[in-house]
């Protein structure tokens, strides 16, 4: 079974303003209430991709209810524990360029949160669980490191998309796979990452240290990835940018779609790319179709 587990979950409000004036009142055009949470966009995908999963995290108020609806018509199935706060609304501004602004989220009590540990013991072997996201600040920074101890101890496949802060902690315990941007990888190392090769340099080191398969993203630039047997790079495909909100989870959705499926490595990094990408070329997160129109296209070269 495929488990996502979004501590803070969002509704991702998308605002377009043409001309943004700072400070002055600015009319919006088009508006869009999306489900989001890196967690969340993961199930989404994943359901499109016809891979049944369970959304796990913190859920609360009217937000709360309206993530929870939404996932249930996309029949996804859920297992939040209720918080008393609001869940947040994550504004993304898109204007001549994208902004975002993303909420601190509700607070989340020890009992709460003990629930959640008691949810991911209960997973078993051979089960994925895919953590990712900010940590509230209520929630001790350690969280991540927890879950992969207890996931390392039940022989759960850990995927973790966070911060560099929270990846570098987790780092030594067993990971499946890790997804940083080029970005964090390079805030990871204390280094900037400018070339393909410097992600691959890097992303051995993140390997060498645990994880089992490394992507590093880099936007529309494409993505390194580094297989248990041979690295890969592939460019993204050239089409029209959307919305790249959730691209990254689109990737590890994509990910872990095709892997589940028993495709080969370079055929699971092929649709990981198109799975990113076609995100990006849609308003919303992508649909499968979205995912098939791009696959011929794209290139893998092995390094
Ligand atoms: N401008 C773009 N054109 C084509 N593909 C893109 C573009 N931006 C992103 N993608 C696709 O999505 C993948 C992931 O993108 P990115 O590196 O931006 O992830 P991210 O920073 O984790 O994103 P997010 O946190 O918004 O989900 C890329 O490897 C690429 O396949
Ligand atoms: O504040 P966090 O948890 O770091 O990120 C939350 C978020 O920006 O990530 C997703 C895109 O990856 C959005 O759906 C959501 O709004």
């Amino acid at each position: 079974m495929l488990y996502t587990c979004t501590l803070n979950p969002s509704i991702d409000y998308i605002i377009h303003v043409e001309d943004f004036v700072e400070g002055g009142l600015n009319r919006g055009k088009n508006t869009s209430y999306y489900p989001g949470g890196k967690g969340i966009n993961v199930s989404r995908v994943l359901k499109r991709l016809e891979v049944a999963n369970t959304a796990l995290g913190f859920l609360g108020d009217f937000t709360g209810d309206f993530i929870k609806n939404k996932l249930h018509n996309e029949s996804i199935k859920t297992a939040f524990i209720e918080v008393d706060g609001t869940t947040r609304i994550n504004m993304k501004l898109k204007a001549s360029d994208e902004t975002e602004i993303n909420g601190p989220g509700p607070d989340i009590s020890a009992q709460q949160l003990e629930a959640l540990y008691t949810q991911i013991r209960q997973l078993n072997a051979g089960d994925f669980l895919v953590a990712a996201g900010s940590i509230p600040s209520t929630v001790p920074a350690d969280f991540y490191v927890k879950v992969a101890t207890i996931c390392a101890e039940n022989g759960v496949k850990m995927v973790a998309d966070t911060s560099s802060q929270a990846l570098k902690e987790i780092l030594g315990t067993s990971l499946f796979l890790v997804k940083p941007n080029h970005h964090e990888l390079g805030e990871l190392f204390d280094v900037t990452i400018k070339t393909t090769e410097d992600a691959i340099t890097y992303g051995k080191q993140l390997q060498q240290q645990g994880a089992e398969h490394v992507l590093v993203s880099m936007g529309g630039s494409g993505a390194v990835y580094i297989s248990p047997e041979a690295c890969y790079v592939a460019k993204a495909p050239v089409g029209t940018v959307k919305n790249t909100v959730g691209a990254g989870d689109s990737m590890v959705a994509g990910f872990l779609a095709a892997y589940t499926k028993g495709k080969s490595l370079e055929d699971t990094f092929r649709y990981a790319i198109a799975t990113g990408s076609a995100t990006a070329f849609q308003d919303d997160l992508c649909e499968k179709k979205d995912v098939d129109a791009l696959l011929s296209t794209i290139e893998i070269t092995k390094k």
